[in-house]
């Protein structure tokens, strides 16, 4: 519950939309939390690499959490609302009313999530075009981005969705929309997720070029026309209904939204490092790099000019930071790929009995585990022969390649706690080998990089980070975790 000098300030709150649950912060005028909550959201997958979610489930997952945050307090003292969430596509119709994503015609579902991989044939056919708005998403667009899916949609779906549709929204627009009744978007979403420039706007021919000339018309209004920087203040504020559904005030503030890794990135980026010895002090803030871990991980890099990094998404400009340009390397499955390989391991049972016994969570107890084998040498040591290639869910970055499959080398008959233990150490150390290639590469192009910032629910695992710091030439004091962020 809020305490300290609440009657004399004012209140704030935050809502995140993760990929696997909603969080809403309650922070007062200087960002300080007071108040937190969670909630999980469902996930559908019908098929091998479709991934749906339900807009409306969201939105009551965000009511939930919104009431719980603002408990006994003075709701006459909340100033504004804000939302971050991931970069999933939401379809309605042209009464706003969800339209399905899915050929079983379930319209509850009619999200397709920024981790299904459904639109492969269609994101190679927008590869081969070579058009010019492809220099800035890293050279190749990523089947995680809106493009192909729509271009799935319309040639997947065309009477049950598509010719039914009034409004594609990135899911962070359309919680402000949901919250407010405005259409506009957020130049995040535009310009990360759906090509928009944030000098030049839309290009006409790039649309024409991919088979999707049918957006274009009416000057876009199905994909969005007004576009706003995250933080804006939207309409009138918090429309009566929203209000209601949210247990909040009518009319306060709400924000032009922000994609959730951008939100991680522009909270922790900025950090005030003072006294911690970290080689960033003193140094412009170019040369941080925020990295977003959750169940992706992204790895949030920024310029004063642009830096085109092959295979590394941008640079996008204003999108996070105003006025930098933004790189943005990824990971498709972090938190997902260690939760896949501790969770499929035939001693997981097992795990789950020792960590409840002693009260611990899964990571922890296993990051114990690891502590007790390992005898007098380094814990890494204990994967000199087991090694981990951990795209399972292709390459985001630096390779830009979706067909790439995850591998395990170096397996023994042996399905005990320990080869679990040490099967979950080598995937930590394969994800953090990948950040560094990512880094490598975005050296190469020109970013000059002294320090990782970490957060997200992969920031509270300390053999994550020291992995990070180890595998990227750190040595442990120059990384921080900074689970202040609440992405
Ligand atoms: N206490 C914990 N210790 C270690 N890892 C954790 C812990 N809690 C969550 N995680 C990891 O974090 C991931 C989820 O992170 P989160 O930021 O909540 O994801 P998302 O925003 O994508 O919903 C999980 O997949 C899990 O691997
Ligand atoms: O593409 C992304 C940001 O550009 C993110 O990976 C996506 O939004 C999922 O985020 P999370 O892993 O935090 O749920």
């Amino acid at each position: 519950m809020p305490g300290g000098d609440q009657e004399l300030g004012t209140y704030y709150v935050g809502v995140d939309v993760g990929t696997g649950s909603v969080r809403a912060a309650l922070v007062d005028q200087r960002g300080t939390l007071l108040a937190f909550a969670d909630q999980p959201i469902n996930q559908w997958a019908p098929q091998f690499n479709h991934h749906e979610q339900s807009s409306e489930d969201i939105w009551a997952a965000c009511c939930i959490v919104t009431k719980k945050v603002v408990q006994g307090i003075d709701l006459n003292q909340i100033r504004g609302l804000g939302f971050d969430a991931t970069c999933s596509l939401v379809v309605l119709d042209k009464q706003f009313r969800p339209l399905p994503v899915n050929h079983e015609g379930d319209s509850h579902r009619n999200i397709i999530m920024w981790l299904d991989h459904r639109a492969v044939s269609q994101v190679h056919r927008i590869n081969e075009t070579k058009h010019s708005v492809l220099q800035y998403v890293g050279g190749v667009m990523s089947v995680e981005m809106q493009a192909p899916k729509l271009l799935w949609l319309k040639e997947n779906l065309r009477e049950t969705c598509w010719d039914k549709a009034g409004h594609f929204f990135d899911l962070p627009d359309f919680l402000s929309w949901k919250a407010t009744g405005v259409t506009a978007r957020s130049l995040c979403s535009l310009v990360c997720k759906w090509t928009y420039s944030a000098e030049k706007g839309w290009d006409d021919s790039f649309w024409k070029m991919v088979g999707l000339e049918d957006l274009v018309a009416d000057n876009y209004s199905k994909i969005g026309n007004q576009v706003l920087p995250p933080g804006t203040s939207l309409g009138n504020g918090l429309t009566p209904e929203a209000a209601k559904d949210l247990g909040l005030p009518a009319g306060i503030a709400v924000a032009a939204s922000l994609i959730d890794a951008h939100a991680g990135g522009l909270g922790v980026i900025g950090a005030d490092v003072r006294g911690h010895g970290l080689a960033c002090e003193g140094q412009p803030v170019t040369s941080r790099l925020a990295i977003i871990c959750g169940t992706s991980s992204c790895h949030m890099g920024i310029s004063k000019n642009p830096i085109f990094v092959p295979g590394v998404w941008g640079p996008y400009f204003s999108a996070m930071v105003p006025g930098f340009w933004l790189n943005e390397g990824g990971q498709s499955v972090t938190g997902k790929l260690i939760d896949h390989m501790v969770q499929g391991h035939a001693a997981f049972p097992e795990l789950q009995a020792k960590a409840t016994a002693r009260c611990q969570s899964i990571y922890a107890y296993l990051n114990s585990h690891l502590d007790l084998i390992k005898k007098a040498q380094p814990v890494g040591f204990l994967t000199v022969d087991l090694h981990v290639w951990p795209d399972f869910h292709g390459n985001r970055s630096p390779l830009a390649d979706l067909t790439l499959k995850g591998m395990v080398t170096g397996l023994k008959l042996s399905q005990d706690l320990d080869d679990l233990a040490i099967l979950y150490l080598a995937t930590v150390q394969a994800i953090a080998f990948g950040t560094r290639l990512i880094i490598e590469a975005m050296e190469s192009a020109g970013h000059s990089i002294s320090t990782l910032f970490l957060c997200g629910g992969l920031g509270k695992n300390p053999l994550f980070v020291q992995m990070h710091a180890d595998i990227t030439g750190g040595n442990g004091k120059n990384e921080q975790s900074w689970e202040s962020c609440v992405s």
